[in-house]
């Protein structure tokens, strides 16, 4: 990887993070590689990196009231550079927090402010942060947009996503999530889900068990074949590859002046 970064070690596990978009490009547990990084991912900081764990803030994909003029996706976050401002190393866990470098884009939310924090012990903890230190409520969308790998996306199952859903491809809105969820096309959906816990499971075998923390949301995502070819950044078949479950803010949340939100994704 060309980007700067930062590795996590705690005993025989490893996580990377990409100061460009405070990225968590790499997850290895009990030897295997957690999060899928496209190998025609940009890691030259021209566009935010395909894979691993992207941080959308301060709103999620097209959640800004003025996103027909600028067009911005998924927030001001994933495609510019953090620093280090806390870094720590014990014989139980290692930690490193980071914050955006520049808050001056003319969208940016007066008063808002973010941390990522990234703890590896036996699992691997990524916190957003969100702080207001202004004297109004602020909206706030967010997500942390995993993508986990799959060994084959057709044999991929999930469980624990349940309730009401909005399909972004048609803006359908169901009320019950899949039963069994598996893949057999685009996939693109939002659940009402407050579930605490979300496994994913290929062929039978538990591959990922993601606990989710501060979302009002779910986000379930893979391109399939037609949008994966469309993408600069993903080579045409890696869509089988991964699978993205991102915790998220996405119902119209707003933090309160003085106030800290904390969005948490945990992997095992
Ligand atoms: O291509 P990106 O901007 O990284 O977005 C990738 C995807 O993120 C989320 O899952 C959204 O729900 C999708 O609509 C979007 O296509």
């Amino acid at each position: 990887m060309s980007l700067a970064s930062v590795t996590l070690q705690h005993q025989h596990d490893r996580a990377e993070i990409a100061l460009f978009g405070a990225h968590v490009t790499s997850y290895i547990k009990d030897g295997y590689e957690k999060l899928f990084v496209s190998e025609l991912a940009k890691l030259d900081g021209s566009r935010p990196i395909r894979g691993g764990i992207p941080v959308c803030w301060p709103w999620f994909g097209q959640l800004h009231p003025d996103i027909k003029q600028h067009g911005i996706a998924h927030g001001l976050v994933r495609n510019q550079m953090w620093q280090i401002t806390a870094q720590i190393q014990t014989n139980i866990m290692a930690s490193v927090t980071l914050e955006p470098t520049d808050t001056g884009h003319a969208l940016w939310p007066e008063g808002l402010s973010c941390q990522v924090k990234v703890t590896l012990t036996d699992a691997l903890k990524v916190e957003l942060i969100t702080h207001n230190n202004s004297n109004t409520p602020s909206p706030l969308s967010a997500a942390l947009h995993t993508y986990f790998t799959v060994s084959d996306i057709s044999t991929t199952a999930i469980t624990g996503v349940a309730g009401a859903f909005t399909n972004n491809l048609n803006s359908t809105l169901h009320k019950t999530s899949p039963e069994p969820y598996v893949f057999t096309e685009e996939t693109d959906r939002v659940h009402q889900s407050t579930t605490p816990k979300t496994t994913i499971e290929t062929n039978g075998n538990t591959l990922h068990i993601v606990e989710h923390q501060g979302h009002d949301s779910l986000v379930v995502w893979n391109p399939w074949l037609d949008k994966a070819t469309g993408f600069v950044d993903m080579a045409d078949d890696e869509y089988q590859k991964f699978v993205c479950i991102e915790t998220a803010l996405t119902q119209g949340y707003e933090i309160a002046p003085g106030q800290t939100h904390n969005l948490v994704q945990i992997i095992q």
